[in-house]
């Protein structure tokens, strides 16, 4: 699978250095993938490495917002410069390079594959330690494209309790086996909701099966994240950068490992 990966690899922007390659991935949209992307970037970012996001998810693109980026970026002979966030976390996102941001992107597969396999040519992100790309939900062509041209050195896969009983799931660790690329860890979103006032957890969508799925793939490293409302009001408020999630401890160390 190496040499097929091989063949269909492109070239990183000539200007740039990229350590490791991580890859967000869901089963279906709206699972929590973006949050996760951009806490394991926060919180790398935090213990001072040189981190970026990719967002890869063209049509559903979330990164800038969460962080409070807006308007166009610009290019030097370098390349297309990715837009800083406060904590200096750098980010490149189809909405970062549209007039209107609320624009439909109304393109087939192969045009949103060379705008993945533009944004590691031709973006000039310099020196990083750990590039985070934030994958479209799904096991289709743009996450394909991803997987055999950019470098993905781990998959961290984020799921609902609900994809957990269901073959969702599995169908995004069968990718990543397939594809020979390891899987670092599987996060459960909105597993619980803790009860304000009595403390309680509650386990809105039924009890979770997180440790029997990873036990069925072999997988050592796992989490689950509560529901919480401040979360959702944080990242709306484009201050993705003053949440800290300690939930995702055990993922981000796996990363770094
Ligand atoms: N644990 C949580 N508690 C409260 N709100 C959450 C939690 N996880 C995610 N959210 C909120 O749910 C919404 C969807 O999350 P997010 O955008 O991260 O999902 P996604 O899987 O990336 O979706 P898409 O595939 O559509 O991009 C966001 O508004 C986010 O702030």
């Amino acid at each position: 699978m190496d040499k097929f990966r091989a063949k269909f690899r492109k070239e990183l922007n000539a200007h740039s250095h990229v350590g490791k390659v991580i890859a967000v991935m869901s089963g279906k949209g709206g699972v929590g993938k973006s949050l996760t992307t951009t806490q394991l970037a926060v919180a790398l970012n935090r213990q001072g490495y040189k981190v970026a996001i990719m967002d890869a998810d063209l049509t559903g693109p979330s990164i800038p917002q969460a962080f409070g980026l807006s308007g166009q970026t610009y290019g030097v002979k370098e390349g297309i410069v990715p837009r800083v966030t406060k904590t200096g976390i750098k980010v490149m996102s189809i909405n970062l390079l549209v007039e209107n941001p609320g624009d439909p992107v109304i393109w087939r597969g192969p045009v949103l594959a060379d705008m993945i396999n533009q944004f590691w040519t031709d973006v000039y992100w310099g020196e990083i330690d750990y590039m985070l790309i934030d994958m479209p939900p799904g096991t289709g062509d743009i996450p394909l494209t991803i997987f055999q041209s950019l470098p993905v050195d781990g998959i961290v896969v984020v799921t609902s309790p609900q994809d957990l009983v269901s073959m969702i799931v599995e169908k995004s660790v069968r990718m990543a086996n397939t594809m020979d690329i390891p899987l670092l860890g599987i996060v459960e979103n909105m597993s619980y909701y803790v009860c304000p006032d009595c403390g309680h957890k509650h386990y809105i969508f039924g009890e979770s099966h997180i440790e029997d799925v990873a036990k069925q793939f072999g997988i050592d490293t796992y989490t689950q994240m509560p529901i919480d409302p401040t979360i959702a009001q944080t990242i709306d408020a484009g201050k993705a950068e003053s949440l800290k999630i300690e939930h995702l401890d055990n993922i981000i160390a796996a990363i770094e490992k």
